[in-house]
């Protein structure tokens, strides 16, 4: 958002407010909060700010739109620009932008145009920007296992404000630094006065930790980028197939991205995948493995034929041995076989590094046994020899991520940025492309318009079959024409076009040339003669604008039908006579133009639409007004058209009437 637009911010405040988080959404919701995070800038002041912000979405921040007519046409053209983009982003933002009659401002957005009119809109940059968002930052990111601790009070709100995911704590001393080790994993003290401080537990002295957050809180890099990854990916995509240069490094993105899951955790390291499986294959693998030992020691037995002799035998039994020593005595290679067999498929299924191999080998017992059972405490052993190492791992892997993605921050925003800002440009393209839009040339010191092939898309036909205007004023004149020969729909288009032009966007015409309006003045028509006092109040509002500033563009629309048409012609010919002493440009329609100039002491310009002629009892229209010509009306027409064929005369004598 263009915030130095706001009236009453400086380039300083613009700066601020740029770079806070979310600083748009909260514009355009009215969040005074979020605005008042911004160095600098109070509650009042933020207030002030999203006050003004809405004047000018709404309203009419430079004072430009004078009327309620004039705020509806822009609020139309809003519309249509908005119904071209694809973000909720972009129909934002197209919201800032707004007619202004400064010309530092309108000169500004031309360049935004030019560039945006460049820019070529297609189904597969839509798709991609379907899936764009504005970033978000995860809100409840917290860490219980590690904290911050310093003995200084400034320094504790600083940790507060920087790393909120930490609890930080106040210690007086080493003695409570160690006591407040006990309770958690880590410490990270803050203080340069514990350098060198022998500490029990594990009890960290980083005086510099608040300008690392990234390694103090990995979790936060790894959160923010598994929240926003469908945004990113989908910002990678439009970067693309738009062709445009990617701030960062975009496989290095999408691999890092592929790695991060939307819990926070890592993904995607071979040792990392290879500790996961062994622990929660250990189970299945040890049974497996035991199964493995005793098939072989079956066999062997069943294959085996045992003799023993007598005496051999009855020593054993009064020994009280029971087959295991038999096993012992008569196989004892087959069970040592059985048992490495065993061993070795543990050792293989669980993909066991040496260190652990050592404790696999133990879990089953070098003396013979049948059927062979593992030693359960070996193998809890192992399962925390396995847990240990792969916490280890995942701290280790999950900090070198978070440093990754926490220095690719800035570069993801920006992409995410430019995917958004694309989308404006692209819904201006579309709009200029969708209605056959130019630039339109200011005059500098020059007033009035002249408009060649002006096609209003605000008409209740299809955009296709409008037909095009050429219409040009300097100074004052009224407007006359056939009914429904289309004189609204040129105020209308006079003031679209204006609206555009003044917004610095491009507007529907093969050409525009216009001088700059301080304010655009549109009364529409008004609805039936007027009560007295609505009479009063609205020769008031006229009186007001015959006082105004010089540079003003007036509209009006058949303004004699707020009281009987002799008293109409003359409060006309009276405003128009104030109006053009001044530098004002305007346009009235009116079906009492010969009336007006009548009672008008200067001379006053007449413009006209004709209709060419009647086809099959329809009014076929020249659209474009032709300069100084008073247009026939309709029932002039009709009455012409009878006289053509006429023998009594009565339709000839009426007609001189008209004349
Ligand atoms: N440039 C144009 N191209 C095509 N159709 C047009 C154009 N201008 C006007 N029309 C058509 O003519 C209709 C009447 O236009 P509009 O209301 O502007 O006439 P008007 O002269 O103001 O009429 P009235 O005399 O009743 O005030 C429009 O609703 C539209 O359908």
């Amino acid at each position: 958002m263009d915030f130095e637009a706001i009236p009453g911010v400086g380039a300083k405040t613009a700066d601020a407010l740029t770079e806070l988080d979310g600083s748009v959404d909260a514009l355009e919701t009215g969040d005074v909060a979020t605005l008042a995070r911004a160095p600098n800038i109070s509650e009042g002041r933020a207030a002030a700010i999203a006050r003004a912000a809405i004047r000018i979405r709404h309203d009419d921040p430079g004072g430009f739109l004078a009327t309620d007519r004039a705020r509806e046409l822009y609020r139309d053209v809003l519309t249509l620009l908005q119904a071209r983009a694809v973000t909720t982003y972009a129909e934002k933002r197209l919201k800032t932008l707004y007619p202004s009659a400064t010309a530092s401002r309108i000169e500004e957005v031309h360049e935004f145009t030019a560039r945006a009119m460049k820019r070529e809109p297609t189904a597969e940059i839509q798709d991609a920007l379907a899936g764009v968002e504005p970033l978000s930052n995860p809100r409840d990111v917290t860490v219980r296992d590690r904290c911050l601790a310093t003995t200084d009070a400034e320094r504790y709100a600083e940790a507060r404000k920087k790393i909120p995911e930490l609890p930080v704590e106040v210690v007086e001393d080493a003695r409570e630094l160690a006591e407040l080790a006990r309770g958690y994993s880590t410490v990270v003290a803050l203080d340069e006065s514990f350098t060198g401080v022998t500490i029990e537990g594990d009890v960290r002295v980083e005086p510099d930790a608040l300008e690392t957050p990234a390694e103090l809180v990995p979790e936060r890099p790894l959160a923010f980028f598994a929240e926003n990854r469908e945004t990113l990916l989908a910002a990678v995509e439009v970067h693309q197939v738009a062709g445009m240069d990617a701030p960062l490094d975009i496989e290095e993105l999408e691999s890092a991205l592929a790695r991060v899951t939307t819990d926070g955790s890592v993904t995607g390291d071979d040792e990392l995948a290879r500790l996961t499986d062994a622990i929660a294959d250990l189970d299945a693998g040890v049974s497996m493995a035991e199964n493995v030992a005793n098939d072989r020691l079956r066999d062997a037995i069943r294959e085996r034929d045992v003799t023993i002799e007598g005496s051999d035998l009855l020593s054993l039994v009064e020994q009280g041995a029971g087959v295991d020593s038999l096993l012992s005595r008569e196989l004892a290679d087959e069970y040592d076989a059985a048992i490495e067999a065993a061993r070795e498929h543990l050792i293989d299924t669980l993909s066991l590094d040496a260190g652990e191999t050592e404790i696999a080998r133990q879990a089953f017992p070098d003396e013979p046994s049948f059927p062979v059972e593992h030693d359960e405490s070996v193998i809890a052993r192992l399962r925390e020899q396995l847990e240990a190492e792969k916490s280890r791992r995942e701290e280790r892997h999950k900090r070198d991520l978070a440093q990754t993605l926490a220095d690719e921050r800035e570069s993801a925003e920006e992409l995410v940025h430019a995917a958004l800002e694309l989308d404006v440009e692209l819904a201006v393209s579309r709009f200029a492309r969708d209605f056959d839009c130019v630039l339109p040339e200011f005059e500098t010191g020059g007033n009035g318009f002249e408009i060649v092939g002006g096609r209003s898309p605000l008409l209740d036909v299809d955009f296709s079959a409008v037909e095009p205007v050429d219409y040009g004023v300097s100074g004052v004149a009224l407007l006359s024409g056939v009914n429904s020969g289309g004189k609204t729909s040129t105020l209308d288009l006079v003031a679209l076009i204006v609206i555009l032009a003044q917004m610095g966007l491009p507007v529907p015409a093969e050409s525009v040339r216009l001088g700059r309006f301080e304010e655009l003045h549109y009364h529409g028509k008004t609805q039936g003669t007027l009560d007295a006092g609505a009479f009063e109040s609205t020769l008031r509002e006229f009186a007001s604008l015959a006082d105004g500033e010089a540079g003003r563009l007036v509209l009006v629309d058949e303004l004699e039908s707020i009281t009987e048409p002799g008293a109409s012609a003359k409060i006309i010919a009276g405003i128009l006579e104030e109006l053009g002493e001044r530098d004002v440009t305007g346009v009235f329609v009116s079906h009492l133009a010969d009336e007006i100039r009548d009672v008008a002491d200067e001379d006053v310009a007449v413009d006209g639409i004709e209709a060419k002629g009647l086809v099959d009892g329809e009014l076929v229209v020249e659209r474009s007004p032709v300069k100084n010509h008073l247009a026939r009306s309709t029932p002039e027409l009709i009455v012409e058209k009878l006289a053509d064929g006429g023998e009594s005369g009565f339709y000839e004598r009426l007609l001189e009437k008209f004349e």
